[in-house]
């Protein structure tokens, strides 16, 4: 793993500070989100039973913080890997209607949540594709993001024949592990989130180019 180039910065004030503004001007349907979440979690599992709104809350910004990145600023088609309830993708598409989104996951009954949630919000920049990721088919270059979904090495070998022109993956911040068996020398750029507030404390984004 020695043979990729890995460079540390830490994610600025601004930044926290910009996606907290990003949320503010959509709250009422990110909130409405929030509330699909938790109606559609009494019935299927998406996110931990005993979770709590203020939580939910941070899970969005979290989801929002990768929108002050160069790699999502630049690129219109986006695939969220393992979106399980929505996440990143639905906050992203609410606040992003001029970007593209394919929320993909292998559990059909989530898919299947997660359209009536898109429904229920009008969201028409979201597709839905209940596979598992080694079996997308899609020609267009995106972007590839994935919220604490898949070890690194794993999503790398799926998703190997896709054209996608950077990953941003939601990690903790020490991912190097996951990084085995990946032969092409990667240029990974490691955004340590910890300076954000204690939800963020061990937390990291991982854009990886190949
Ligand atoms: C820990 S959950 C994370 C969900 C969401 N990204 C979040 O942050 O709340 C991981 C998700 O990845 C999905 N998953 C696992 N293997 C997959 C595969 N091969 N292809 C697509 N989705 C997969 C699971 O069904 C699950 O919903």
């Amino acid at each position: 793993m020695e043979h990729h180039r890995i460079t540390t910065s830490n994610v600025s004030r601004e930044t926290f500070e910009a996606t907290k503004d990003l949320y503010a001007s959509h709250k009422d349907l990110l909130e409405e989100y929030i509330d699909q979440l938790f109606w559609w979690n009494d019935r299927i599992n998406l996110v931990s039973r005993d979770v709590s709104r203020e939580t939910i809350e941070n899970h969005l910004h979290h989801s929002l913080l990768i929108s002050q990145l160069s790699p999502f600023i630049s690129e219109k088609n986006i695939i969220d890997a393992g979106t399980g309830g929505g996440l990143p993708g639905i906050p992203l598409a609410i606040t992003h209607p001029g970007k593209s989104f394919i929320l993909n996951d292998i559990v059909t009954k989530k898919c299947l949540a997660v359209k009536q949630m898109v429904r229920h919000l009008g969201l028409d920049n979201i597709t839905i594709v209940d596979r598992t990721v080694a079996n997308l088919q899609y020609d267009t270059p995106f972007l590839l993001i994935s919220k604490h979904a898949f070890k690194v090495n794993d999503l790398y070998s799926m998703t190997s024949h896709l054209p996608w022109t950077a990953m941003v993956l939601y990690k903790g911040l020490e991912f190097q592990g996951e990084l085995a068996g990946i032969e092409p020398p990667l240029s990974i750029e490691r955004y340590d989130l910890t300076e954000g507030s204690d939800f963020y404390k061990g937390k990291a984004l991982v854009i990886i180019r190949r």
